[in-house]
């Protein structure tokens, strides 16, 4: 395949474009604090000074950013990756946003003559690590198939969901139901805790019933011992939530545990956790029976 650029090297945007040139692939990295490119470099990536000279560059971009207002702006600002669109330019975006800001980003790729698909993916640092992720695309399905290649090694199974939004939505419902029993699972283990049980047992119980899920298993032993490493920042489990809640709003879903969810992680927030691990939101419930 063609070189590819990777725009975004966070947590799950440097595990990514790792695993890619692990695989042979060459890529050329950009992300805003240029400093967090050094480790790239090390494993064989060269740099772009900005999103613009990235796409000049590459004939396939993808991008792993923040939130909505962090994809619109590597997108549209000056130096942005529209400029350097024009035909033959494949424009991914990886990032977790609404329906919206996708289809403004498509618009604007398209209307250029470049080609879009938005590629949301499930599945946290390590499975992006480990090239395990779960990748929701829509959009240009002719992009999707050329690149492929690359989607492959990032994740172990691609769904094509069809036109652009389509892979928003579905990565915002799953995120809706992860931080619902994030927050159903932290009041479990307080529960237990505080009723004089030992919440170890509880994960063991818990593990071997019908609710048993990777994510109870994995989080669990370090919730249990207050320590939040961010794997998933809080932050942006709240934004999820916050987004999952307008598309809930647009469709009259009526979604009251998504909505106290969501009071839970903006408390977690005000609480100073946003860039611990959205698994920190068990200190809100924590931190409230201690004080009683
Ligand atoms: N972590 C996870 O488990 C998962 C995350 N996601 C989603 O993937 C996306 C990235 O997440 P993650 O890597 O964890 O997040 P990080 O916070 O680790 O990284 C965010 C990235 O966005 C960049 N960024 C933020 N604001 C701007 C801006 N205004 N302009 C340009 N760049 C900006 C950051 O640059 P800088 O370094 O300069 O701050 C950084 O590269 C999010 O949408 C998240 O919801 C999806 C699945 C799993
Ligand atoms: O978006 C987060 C995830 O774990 O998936």
């Amino acid at each position: 395949m063609e070189e590819i650029g990777f725009l975004g090297t966070g947590i799950m945007g440097k595990a990514m474009a790792v695993n890619l040139l692990r695989h042979g692939f060459k890529v050329t990295v950009w992300n805003r604090t240029l400093s967090r490119c050094d480790e790239l470099v090390q494993h064989g990536a060269s740099v772009g000074e900005t999103p613009a000279a990235v796409v000049e560059k590459c004939k396939y971009t993808i991008a792993m950013l923040s939130d909505p207002a962090a994809a619109l702006s590597v997108v549209f600002d000056k130096d942005g990756a529209l400029e350097q669109i024009c035909g033959g330019k494949g424009y991914i975006d990886m990032s977790t946003v609404d329906a919206d800001t996708s289809s403004k980003i498509s618009e604007a790729i398209t209307s250029k003559g470049g080609c879009f698909v938005e590629a949301p993916v499930s599945g946290s640092k390590k499975p992006a690590e480990d090239g395990q992720l779960v990748i929701l695309a829509a959009g240009d399905k002719a992009l999707y198939d050329q690149v492929l290649p690359a989607l492959d090694v990032l994740g172990k199974k691609s769904f094509f969901l069809g036109q652009v939004g389509n892979g928003a939505k579905m990565k915002l419902v799953v995120n809706m139901i992860m931080g619902s029993m994030m927050n159903a699972f932290s009041e479990g283990v307080v529960l237990a805790d505080k009723s004089g049980l030992d919440p170890h047992t509880l994960l063991d119980v818990l593990d071997l019933g019908a609710i048993a899920n990777p994510m109870f298993k994995m989080k669990g032993p370090a919730m249990i011992n207050n320590s939040y490493p961010p794997a998933f920042p809080l932050k942006h489990q709240q934004k999820d939530m916050r987004l999952a809640l307008a598309l809930g709003d647009e469709n009259a879903v009526p979604m009251p545990v998504a909505a106290a969810a969501n009071e839970a992680f903006k408390k977690a927030r005000s609480l100073g956790l946003g860039d611990h691990d959205f698994s920190a939101v068990f200190e809100t419930i924590r931190g409230a029976q201690s004080s009683t």
